[in-house]
């Protein structure tokens, strides 16, 4: 193979960071995922959708170790071309490799301040134990202040320096859910999974929200993978959009081919509304927007 040649292969190869493929996930006669196919790409911000219990969360936990689906892999692949696989590695080990994640159900340490929250993630990052702390070592000193520095500078970026230390159980819902990220980014990932960032959140942290997502794809750098049902928010911050129903990828796209898109507006409002909505019979009342629905309420 030529340089060129080798040069364009590793550059393909680098353009998708998590590639997905053939993946099936069983709970006993349940088929929770099948046969899911899904590529993120490099420096993007993509958007898994999907009806209620349609795999969402249980692709998440596959990518990110809980889960080890029965068939398929999830390759992840750095910006030199180098190509982890990720299938049946621990979740620690996986989150090392450059995947970070926050959770629908938000898991912080409620008794600790933001501050240490996100400290304690800067720190797994780091070789010093507990010896080295215990005893003062110089480079278990200089790396309580590395975690330290680089805290204080993500949560100015999530846009929480005033809130430093606070309690994290004392936050509003939509601080909470910031204090996350950061978390999150404070393990220096190359791909952020947020898990229905939106949910509980008021419509002004929601348009904030949208704005930090974007902030962070453009700003660091860091690809997306976003599931969420606040349709307005994956409209505005998605470049692509895949949609899971009963487990399987059954459209993929930009947000307007989705939104469009006869198979996934039928999966969320029924084949009898999908012909009303999409040809253009009358779709009673405002319920939708563009087919797929504009929004959800919280807690479905
Ligand atoms: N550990 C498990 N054991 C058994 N079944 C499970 C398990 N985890 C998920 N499931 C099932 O897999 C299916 C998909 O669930 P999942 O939570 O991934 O859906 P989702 O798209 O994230 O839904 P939601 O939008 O409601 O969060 C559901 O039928 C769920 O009950």
């Amino acid at each position: 193979m030529s340089a060129a040649m080798a040069e364009a292969a590793g550059k393909t190869a680098a353009d998708t960071v998590v590639s997905v493929s053939g993946l099936t996930l069983r709970f006993g006669g349940l088929v929770c995922l099948s046969d899911v196919e899904l590529a993120l790409r490099r420096g993007e911000i993509l958007a898994v959708i999907g009806p209620n219990g349609a795999g969402k969360t249980s692709l998440f936990n596959s990518l990110t170790g809980v889960y080890v689906p029965q068939e398929g892999s999830i390759t992840l692949t750095d910006p030199d071309g180098a190509r982890h696989p990720l299938l049946g590695r621990k979740t620690h080990v996986v989150n090392r490799l450059g995947m970070a994640r926050t959770f629908q159900n938000i898991r912080l340490f409620g008794a600790l301040t933001a501050l240490e929250n996100v400290k304690i993630a800067a720190e797994t990052r780091q070789k010093s134990g507990p010896l080295g702390i215990m005893f003062g070592l110089p480079h278990a000193r200089r790396n309580e202040r590395e975690s330290d520095r680089r805290a204080h500078e993500l949560l100015d970026f999530v846009g929480m320096a005033d809130k430093l230390n606070e309690l994290a159980a004392s936050l509003s819902y939509g601080e909470q859910r910031r204090l996350e990220i950061a978390r999150a980014l404070a393990t220096d990932p190359q791909v952020l999974l947020l898990d229905e960032p939106a949910a509980g959140t008021n419509p002004t942290e929601k348009l904030e929200l949208a704005e930090l997502i974007k902030h962070i794809n453009r700003e660091l750098g860091i690809s997306v993978l976003l599931i969420e049902h606040d349709m307005r928010l994956v409209m505005s911050v998605a470049d692509r959009v895949t949609v899971l129903n009963f487990g399987k990828v059954i459209a993929s796209g930009t947000p307007s081919e989705v939104q469009r898109n006869r198979a996934v507006v039928e999966a969320y409002l029924g084949a009898e509304m999908a012909h009303e909505v999409l040809d253009g019979g009358d779709a009673d009342g405002g319920a939708v927007e563009g087919g797929v629905p504009a929004a959800r309420g919280e807690g479905e």
